[in-house]
């Protein structure tokens, strides 16, 4: 036999026994294996839907939850017996450091290359894969690949577009965002086999050109056989505040108890005008949410603070203590603005503090409780999605002066009964003035913030996502 054949001969059997070894394991449901594998490309600390549909799962079946650990878990999930965490190695820090032209790409292979191993090889094939979107890019794909090829099917938890983010980022025009939608509506339609929308508004986007994602409906939500159909369920799963977020019961406490917890909460490490208007009892307290990203301008915020002074006559103007809490990109800017107003003389500390803290789930629940309104600044870089700091509001029966220039905002905020909307600092200004001037209106928007907090995460839950999952009844 001439040596050309037999090298061929033998690189082809190396390759089909390299094949049959490396590929990867195929979903048994005769063995044990986990029910549901949870991705978020991201902080899994810091993605609160991700973490209560992992809880949700888990008191039904063994689940897998990939992603990056920075920050700690809720404490029911942390601890839970049929949770194993899997941690995604990040990339390496200097890529942050390079053109975004250089360092994205190389980013997205280093998580193809991690992604792909994870989804494919070091964990056991689950009978789910449930993905949270964005980010798309490379979850989408590599997700749409490995779970045909592991017998897994495929649910995407659609909280945002990453190409409506991109947009935000890198403006509307940037060659990647087009790139990004057509990705991300062509791998949506062929990879999933079930999805999940935040809101009413995105699952009708979801419905048409160019994502044409499923026939939805409730006939197809109930229907046992979605493999049997080929056309996705599409399902509409609000976000719901999870057990941990409570009113303080049995009533609103009166101030001096409130502030003297939240001095607690707030610990030792705060300025001398954080702690002096801790002690005045008049002081208003504000909360504000957020993960420090561009689609939250709290631009707004400190010009509305600054107005506040400026325009508020005295005695209806009572000291505010503004606590941000989050963490992320844009803190240090900020602390540098709020730093700079301070110092101008144009935010004096005897009206107005402002601290900035990341605590734990547990204190951060508890302040919202006790505060007096909540501000958000979200404000939807598609229009339909909805900020998930205002559920934790709601739970924790906290009205709040939301932003509201975008489609959905009303699934979540009605204007008047739980909260109130603005679209400019001018706005936001003369609410703070009105809401923390006077108790009654106030009392009454806290009143329909409680009664927001009844409907739970779990309720919504076992209605929405239990059919489509099908896991059976909970589990001691
Ligand atoms: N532990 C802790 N968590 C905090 C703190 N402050 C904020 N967080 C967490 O950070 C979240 C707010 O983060 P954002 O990134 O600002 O979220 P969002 O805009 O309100 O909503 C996000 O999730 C939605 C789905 O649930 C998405 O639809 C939306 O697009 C967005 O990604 C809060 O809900 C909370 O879980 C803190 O001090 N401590």
């Amino acid at each position: 036999m001439p040596l050309g054949f037999s090298v061929i001969g033998a690189t082809l059997l190396a390759v089909v026994v390299i094949g049959v070894l490396a590929w990867p394991r195929r979903y048994n449901a005769r063995r044990r294996a986990p029910a549901v594998q949870v991705l978020v490309l991201g902080d899994v600390g810091r993605s609160p839907r991700m973490q209560y549909h992992a809880l949700s799962i888990a008191e039904r079946g063994h689940v897998q939850l990939i992603g990056y650990y920075e920050t700690p878990l809720v404490d029911a999930l942390d601890k839970h017996p049929r949770l194993t965490k899997v941690a995604l190695a990040p990339p390496p820090p200097a890529l942050r450091g390079l053109p975004f032209i250089i360092g994205g790409p190389l980013k997205v292979v280093w998580q193809v290359a991690d992604l792909f191993l994870t989804l494919a090889y070091t964990t056991r094939p689950a009978r789910w894969l449930l993905v949270q979107n964005p980010p798309s890019i490379p979850t989408l794909l590599i997700a749409g690949i490995v779970a045909p090829l592991r017998g897994t099917r495929l649910v995407i938890d659609w909280h945002n577009y990453g190409w409506s983010i991109l947009a935000g980022t890198r403006g509307p025009k940037h060659p990647f965002v087009a790139v990004a939608k057509v990705y991300e509506s062509i791998v949506g339609r062929i990879a999933g086999d079930a999805h999940l929308a935040v809101t009413a508004a995105m699952a009708d986007e979801l419905r048409k050109p160019p994502y044409n994602l499923a026939h939805a409906g409730p006939t197809a939500v109930t229907l046992s056989g979605i493999a049997s159909s080929k056309a996705a369920t599409l399902a509409v799963l609000h976000d719901r505040p999870a057990a941990l977020f409570q009113p303080a019961m049995p009533s609103f406490p009166a101030a001096p108890a409130r502030l003297q917890q939240l001095s607690e909460i707030l610990g030792d490490d705060t300025t001398a005008a954080v702690t002096a208007l801790l002690r005045n009892t008049t002081t208003k307290i504000i909360v504000s949410s957020t993960s420090w990203t561009p689609d939250e301008d709290f631009q707004l915020l400190l010009d509305a603070l600054v107005e506040y002074v400026k325009t508020t006559s005295s005695p209806q103007r009572p000291p505010i203590l503004a606590v941000i809490t989050g963490k992320g990109p844009q803190k240090k800017m900020y602390e540098r603005k709020l730093q700079a107003l301070a110092d101008s003389g144009a935010l004096p500390p005897a009206q107005i503090a402002v601290c900035t803290a990341f605590l734990p789930m547990r204190d951060y629940a508890r302040l919202l409780a006790l505060a007096d309104l909540g501000v958000c600044l979200h404000m939807s870089s598609s229009g339909v999605d909805l900020p998930m700091k205002v559920v934790d509001m709601f739970g924790a029966g906290l009205p709040v002066a939301a932003y509201s220039a975008y489609a959905s905002f009303g699934e979540l905020v009605r204007d008047g009964e739980n909260g109130r909307g603005f679209t400019t600092s001018g706005e936001l200004a003369s609410l703070l003035a009105t809401l923390l001037g006077s108790s009654s209106e106030i009392g009454r928007l806290r009143d329909g913030a409680r009664k927001e907090s009844r409907l739970r995460w779990s309720e919504e839950w076992n209605r929405v996502v239990a059919p489509i999952l099908d896991l059976g009844d909970k589990k001691e």
